[in-house]
């Protein structure tokens, strides 16, 4: 799975999210992040098929909303998923939110859809130790993926932890903090010490820690930016440094209380 990856939530279909795609395609992305909530599957298709890039060297992502969970709902979802991409199969269907009652139901439909070689991996978002335990018990297959919400406020180093002790890779959302981590001033002065944006130093942090990361943006210069990250690397200290800014602030729904 490619570490770095472009987020697609909040691109609007049609144009402006075929057009992200196809830029990042053509930057070098690998990866794309989307779900059916984000409702511009068609666009990322459309994108997908006019960058020329092959398909098979391409790793898309897409999510089971929670209304579909369940284990025929699920298959539905994922079929409406492919149709909408206009493609064959998936690299990585993920169960967006551990919807209680229905998570286990919905995980043994994706592990129908992996047995049956439509998606070529498997799973979740959103799942804290105690939803992943809790799978554990009763899965077939551990999930491949973690999707989680990370950033220097959000580490959750003990779930991270848990995920590479059980092989699960973990994965950021949101890793700019949805715009907010610009504001920050020892982001600033990392940037200016690595001649790098704090885009940059961010996303570097992810990899540096092994997290796979799909930093959204629909803007040409940013996505192409976002992706110079492979040439620099940055010391121990201020890897440290940006995990000590960890206090625990979400930007996005808790995964223990979320009402949708
Ligand atoms: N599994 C889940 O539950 C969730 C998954 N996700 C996934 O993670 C992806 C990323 O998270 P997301 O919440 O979108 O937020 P991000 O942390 O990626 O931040 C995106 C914001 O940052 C801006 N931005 C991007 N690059 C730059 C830059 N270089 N300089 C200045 N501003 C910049 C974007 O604006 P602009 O587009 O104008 O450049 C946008 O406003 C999503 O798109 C989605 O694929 C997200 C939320 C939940
Ligand atoms: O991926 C996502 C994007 O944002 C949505 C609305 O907050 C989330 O529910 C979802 O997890």
């Amino acid at each position: 799975m490619p570490y770095l990856g472009l987020g697609v939530y909040l691109s609007e279909d049609g144009k402006e999210v075929t057009n992200a795609v196809k830029w990042a395609l053509e930057e070098g992305y690998r990866h794309i992040d989307t779900a059916s909530i984000y409702e511009n599957e068609e666009g990322v298709g459309k994108g997908i098929k006019e960058s020329g890039v092959d398909r098979k060297d391409i790793f898309v992502v897409s999510k089971v909303w929670n209304s579909d969970q369940g284990y025929g709902s699920t298959i539905n979802a994922f079929e409406a998923s492919l149709k909408r991409l206009n493609l064959d199969y998936l690299n990585l269907y993920l169960v967006h939110w551990p919807v209680k009652g229905k998570y286990k139901d919905t995980w043994r439909a994706l592990e129908y859809l992996y047995e049956q070689k439509r998606v070529r991996a498997i799973g979740v978002s959103n799942f804290m130790q105690d939803h992943l335990e809790d799978l554990l018990s009763s899965a077939k297959y551990v999930p491949m993926v973690n999707q989680m919400e990370f950033h220097p406020y959000l580490v959750q180093q003990k779930l991270i932890d848990f995920c590479n002790k059980n092989t699960i890779q973990y994965e950021a959302w949101s890793p700019l903090m949805q715009g907010h981590i610009f504001e920050l001033d020892i982001m600033k002065s990392m940037a200016a010490k690595y001649h790098k944006t704090i885009a940059q130093i961010v996303l570097r942090w992810n990899l540096q820690k092994g997290i796979v990361t799909i930093p959204k943006s629909s803007k040409k210069e940013r996505i192409k930016a976002n992706a110079d990250i492979f040439n620099f690397e940055l010391a121990q200290e201020d890897v440290k440094k940006l995990d000590q800014l960890d206090r625990g602030k979400r930007f996005g729904p808790d995964p223990n209380n979320f009402d949708f």
